[in-house]
C-alpha cells in the first residue's frame, strides 16, 4: 500500500480509536506500580518428600491435591520465598507483550471468527506478564555473575511527553555491525537501561505505552510472548502531552484493524470533516528538527465520530508521507512512540514500512493491555463486592413468632427440595455431556491415528511440504482433552513448587502407584484463556517424540486446570545461561542443543505445527542431560483453511521478521527463533536485547542480526549455522529437515556433555541465592 495512504488510514483508526474510547469508556484509573517477578525458578535441586509440607500454610496456602477442591486455590498461590530465585544483582526487564489469540482458536478448530483478544493467560497479578504485554529479563551483565535474566514484568507505558531530547545509544552491536551514524537527526533513544533488579510495571492503561519508563530508565524488555490479533489500535489518550490513563475500549467495534490482517475492517472512504472530537495534536508547529516531520498540516480540521462505529471516519486528516522528510501529521502520541524507541529520522525515511509495522504492533500491544487492564479490574471490583447481607429479623411476638418460623422451614424444605432436583437435573445433563465428549474423544484419536498413519506412509517430503496432508479444522472441547480421574487418588499429597511462568505455575508431585515424579502446572481456568489452554493440551497431548515433554495427563480442579507432564530435573536452558560467568556453554554443547532442539522441531513441523515461541526459556533439559521442547501455549495447528499464519505471536527478541512485519508466516519462523537461541548459548541473551522491544523489532526487520560479537571465537561452520537460520528470506531460510544436516550438528556433543553445565549452573545458582540471602 501507498506509505501515505497508510500513514493516513492508521491515523484515521487511531483517531476513531481515541474517539470512540473516550466516549464510550468510564473515566480510566492507573494501576498502581506493582513489581512482578518472573522467577527464576529451576527445579529444586533438593528432592521433595512426598511428604513434606513445602508450601506451608504460613508460607503460602497450601494447594493440596484434596478432592473437595476446597483446599485448592483458585489463582496460583504466591510461591515459597525459599523457591524464588532470589534476584541477586539488579537486571534488565524484559517485558511481554498483550496477547491475543486469533490463531490460537485454531488449534481447537474454531470455526474462523473475529479476531480474539487474549488477554493475560492468568488473571492473577503476579502473573500476567506474559500475556499482559510485560515480562522481563534481565540484561545481561557479562561482569557480573548474579546477573539474573528471568524477571517479569508488566510493559510499562505511560503516556508523559517525551524528555528532552538526549544522546542516542550507542550500542556496541550497532556501532559495530549498522550504520546508524548520522546523529544529528537522531531522535534520541533512552540510554541503555540501567541494571535494574526490580522489574517495573508501569501503568497499563497509560498511552503511549511504556515509553515513560522507557525514557526515564530501563527499556522494557520482552521476555514473554506476543499475540497480536492485527486488528486493534491503541487507546490513547486526546490529550497527548498529559500522562493519561485511557480506559480500555471492549467493545469489538472499538477494534481496529491493522493494514496486514486479513481481519481488518475496511476503513471507510474519505468524506467532509465533521464538528467533534477534533484529536489533532496540539503544538505541532512548535516541534523543531526531527518532530517536525511529523506535524499535522491538517489539525484545525475536526471529523465526525459515532462511538461504537469508530470504523465510520473520515478522512480528512491527512498524514502525508513524504520521502525526504518522513511521515508528517502523526499523532503525538506516535512521535513519542518513536522517539522513546530510538527510531530516528533516517530510519523513517528509510524504512517507513518497518516503522509503520512496529507502530501497528504497538498499537495493538496496547490494545490487548488496556483490555486486559479492563478485565482485571472489573475481576478485582467483583472480588470485593461484599457479601449480601440479610435483612434484620422483626421483633415479633411468641406466636407470631413460631408461625414465622415454621412457615420459614417449609420454604426452606421446598427451597432444599427443588435444588437437590435441579441438581440432580444438572449432574445428569453433565454426566451426558461427558459421555459425549468421550465418543468425540475416541472419534478423534482414530482420525489423528489415521491421519498420522496415512503421513507416514507419505515419507518425509510429504509430511513437511505437502499441504495435502494438512488436516481440516477440528472442533476440541477442553472436556474432551481432560480427564475425569481424581489427580489426588493418582499424586500424592506433597508437591514442591518448581517453576512459575505467566499462565501459572509449576510443581513437582509423585506418582503414587509408580513413584515416578511428575510436573503439574496449574492454570487458572478462565474465558480468556481457555483457548490458549486448549491449544496447548491439545498440541502437546498428540506430539510424543523423544525431544517434546511428555504430556501425561491434565485435569479440572475447581476453575483450576492441572497440566500433568514428565518433570525435567534439568530445568530450562535459560537457567544455565543465567549464570554465564561461571558456565559457557562451548561449541558441542551448543551443537547439541541445537541437534536436539530440531529434532523436537521437525517432528512438530511434520504435524504441521508451528510453535512460535522458542527460545532458552521453553528448552528443558533432563538431569540426564536430555533437551526437550515445552510449552506449547503459542503453537498454531495449520490446516488445510489456514495453510499459513499472519498472527503476530511470540516473544520479540525471537521473533521472525516475517512475523514481525505481518506478512504470512509459517514454520520457518521457529528456525529462526532457533537461530537466535543459538546465539543467546553463545552470548547468554539474544541480540539487541538491550533496546527497547520496539526498537529491537525495528532493527531486526531493517538491519537483520548482527554477527557474534566474537567473531575469532566461534567455528565457521556455527557461524553458517546462524547465517541459515537467520536468513531473512524465507525461501532461502533451510527447514528443520535441511537443517538437521548442517555440518555444525556433527560436532555435536552426546545427552552426557551437557551433565557437567546443568550441575554447575545449579550449583552456582544455589550459591548465589544463599550469598542473597545472607
Ligand atoms: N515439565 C517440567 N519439568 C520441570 N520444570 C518445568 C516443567 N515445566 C515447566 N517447568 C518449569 O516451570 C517454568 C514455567 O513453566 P512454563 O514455561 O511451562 O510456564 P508458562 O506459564 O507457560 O511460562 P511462560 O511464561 O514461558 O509461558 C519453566 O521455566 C521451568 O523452569
Amino acid at each position: 500500500m501507498d506509505q501515505s495512504k497508510r500513514v493516513s488510514i492508521m491515523r484515521e483508526k487511531f483517531e476513531a480509536q481515541t474517539i470512540s474510547e473516550a466516549e464510550s469508556s468510564p473515566p480510566p484509573t492507573r494501576r498502581p506500580p506493582q513489581p512482578i517477578r518472573r522467577p527464576n525458578n529451576g527445579p529444586a535441586t533438593t528432592q521433595p518428600s512426598p511428604n513434606s509440607n513445602t508450601l506451608a500454610p504460613q508460607q503460602q496456602p497450601q494447594p493440596s491435591l484434596s478432592s473437595s477442591g476446597n483446599s485448592l486455590p483458585k489463582r496460583p498461590l504466591p510461591s515459597p520465598a525459599g523457591l524464588k530465585k532470589a534476584p541477586p544483582l539488579p537486571t534488565q526487564p524484559r517485558p511481554a507483550l498483550n496477547s491475543s489469540a486469533e490463531d490460537n482458536s485454531s488449534y481447537a478448530g474454531s470455526a474462523p471468527a473475529p479476531p480474539i483478544v487474549v488477554p493475560p493467560r492468568s488473571p492473577n497479578p503476579n502473573m500476567n506478564g506474559h500475556m499482559n504485554g510485560n515480562s522481563s529479563n534481565s540484561h545481561s551483565n557479562h561482569n557480573n555473575s548474579n546477573t539474573v535474566r528471568k524477571i517479569s514484568s508488566p510493559i510499562n507505558i505511560n503516556t508523559n511527553p517525551p524528555s528532552p531530547p538526549s544522546a542516542p545509544p550507542h550500542s556496541p552491536l550497532m556501532n559495530g555491525n549498522h550504520s546508524n551514524s548520522n546523529n544529528n537527526n537522531t531522535i534520541p533513544s533512552p540510554p541503555p537501561p540501567p541494571m535494574s533488579k526490580q522489574p517495573k510495571k508501569l501503568a497499563p492503561n497509560a498511552v503511549p505505552a511504556g515509553l515513560g519508563n522507557i525514557l526515564a530508565g530501563p527499556p522494557p524488555v520482552i521476555k514473554t510472548p506476543i499475540i497480536s490479533p492485527g486488528s486493534t489500535s491503541p487507546s490513547l489518550n486526546s490529550q497527548p502531552t498529559q500522562p493519561t490513563n485511557i480506559p480500555p475500549s471492549s467493545q469489538q467495534s472499538s477494534t481496529i484493524p491493522i493494514a496486514t490482517s486479513p481481519t481488518s475492517t475496511p476503513i471507510s472512504p474519505p468524506s467532509p470533516p465533521s464538528t467533534h472530537h477534533q484529536q489533532t495534536p496540539q503544538k505541532d508547529e512548535e516541534k523543531k528538527g526531527f518532530l517536525a516531520i511529523f506535524s499535522s498540516k491538517k489539525k484545525n480540521k475536526k471529523k465526525e465520530f459515532s462511538v461504537g462505529s469508530p470504523f465510520n471516519v473520515k478522512h480528512n486528516i491527512h498524514v502525508d508521507y513524504n520521502s525526504v522528510t518522513g511521515f508528517e501529521g502523526l499523532p503525538r502520541e506516535w512521535e513519542v512512540i518513536l522517539q522513546s524507541s530510538g527510531i530516528t529520522k533516517e530510519d523513517v525515511v528509510e524504512n517507513s514500512d518497518a516503522v509503520l509495522d512496529v507502530l501497528d504492533f504497538h498499537m495493538n500491544q496496547q490494545k490487548q493491555q488496556q483490555k486486559q487492564e479492563q478485565l482485571e479490574k472489573l475481576q478485582a471490583q467483583a472480588a470485593k463486592l461484599p457479601p449480601k447481607q440479610l435483612p434484620p429479623r422483626p421483633q415479633v411476638d411468641n406466636q407470631a413468632a413460631a408461625q414465622q418460623q415454621a412457615a420459614a422451614q417449609q420454604r426452606l424444605q421446598q427451597q432444599q427440595q427443588a435444588a437437590a432436583q435441579q441438581q440432580a437435573a444438572q449432574q445428569q445433563q453433565l454426566l451426558q455431556q461427558q459421555q459425549a465428549a468421550q465418543q468425540q474423544q475416541m472419534l478423534q484419536e482414530q482420525q489423528l491415528l489415521e491421519m498420522q498413519f496415512t503421513e507416514s506412509m507419505c515419507g518425509d517430503e510429504d509430511l513437511e511440504f505437502n499441504n495435502a496432508t494438512l488436516p481440516e479444522e477440528s472442533n476440541v472441547s477442553l472436556y474432551e482433552l481432560i480427564s475425569q480421574e481424581d489427580p489426588t487418588k493418582i499424586y500424592g499429597e506433597g508437591s514442591t513448587k518448581i517453576g512459575e511462568g505467566a499462565a501459572g505455575e509449576v510443581f513437582v508431585v509423585t506418582k503414587l502407584k509408580t513413584n515416578q515424579k511428575v510436573a503439574i502446572k496449574k492454570m487458572p481456568l478462565n474465558q480468556q484463556n481457555m483457548k490458549l489452554v486448549i491449544t496447548e493440551i491439545g498440541i502437546m497431548k498428540s506430539c510424543k517424540h523423544p525431544n517434546i515433554v511428555e504430556y501425561i495427563d491434565s485435569y479440572l480442579l475447581n476453575d483450576s486446570l492441572w497440566v500433568a507432564m514428565e518433570y525435567m530435573g534439568g530445568g530450562c536452558l535459560t537457567e544455565i545461561l543465567e549464570q554465564f560467568n561461571t558456565v559457557k556453554l562451548v561449541e558441542s554443547q551448543i551443537a547439541y542443543i541445537c541437534l536436539e532442539t530440531l529434532k523436537g522441531l521437525s517432528y512438530v513441523h511434520s504435524q504441521h505445527r508451528i510453535h512460535r515461541d522458542i527460545k532458552s526459556d521453553n528448552i528443558l533439559l533432563g538431569s540426564d542431560g536430555s533437551v526437550k521442547l515445552a510449552d506449547f501455549g503459542y503453537a498454531a495447528q495449520l490446516t488445510k483453511s489456514k495453510p499459513k499464519r499472519i498472527t503476530i505471536v511470540g516473544t520479540p527478541y525471537w521473533m521472525a521478521p516475517e512475523l514481525i512485519r505481518g506478512q504470512n508466516y509459517d514454520r520457518k519462523v521457529d528456525i529462526w527463533s532457533l537461530g537466535i537461541m543459538a546465539m543467546e548459548m553463545a552470548e547468554s541473551e539474544p541480540p539487541y536485547m538491550s533496546f527497547p522491544p520496539l526498537r529491537a523489532l525495528f532493527l531486526i526487520t531493517t538491519k537483520g542480526i548482527p554477527e557474534l560479537k566474537e567473531q575469532a571465537k566461534w567455528s565457521d561452520e556455527f557461524k553458517d549455522f546462524l547465517k541459515k537460520c537467520l536468513e531473512k528470506d524465507v525461501e532461502a531460510r533451510p527447514d528443520a529437515r535441511q537443517l538437521l544436516s548442517h555440518p555444525f550438528l556433527k560436532q555435536a556433543c552426546n545427552s552426557n556433555g551437557l551433565v557437567p553445565s546443568i550441575f554447575e549452573s545449579k550449583k552456582a545458582k544455589e550459591a548465589q541465592s544463599k550469598f542473597s540471602i545472607m
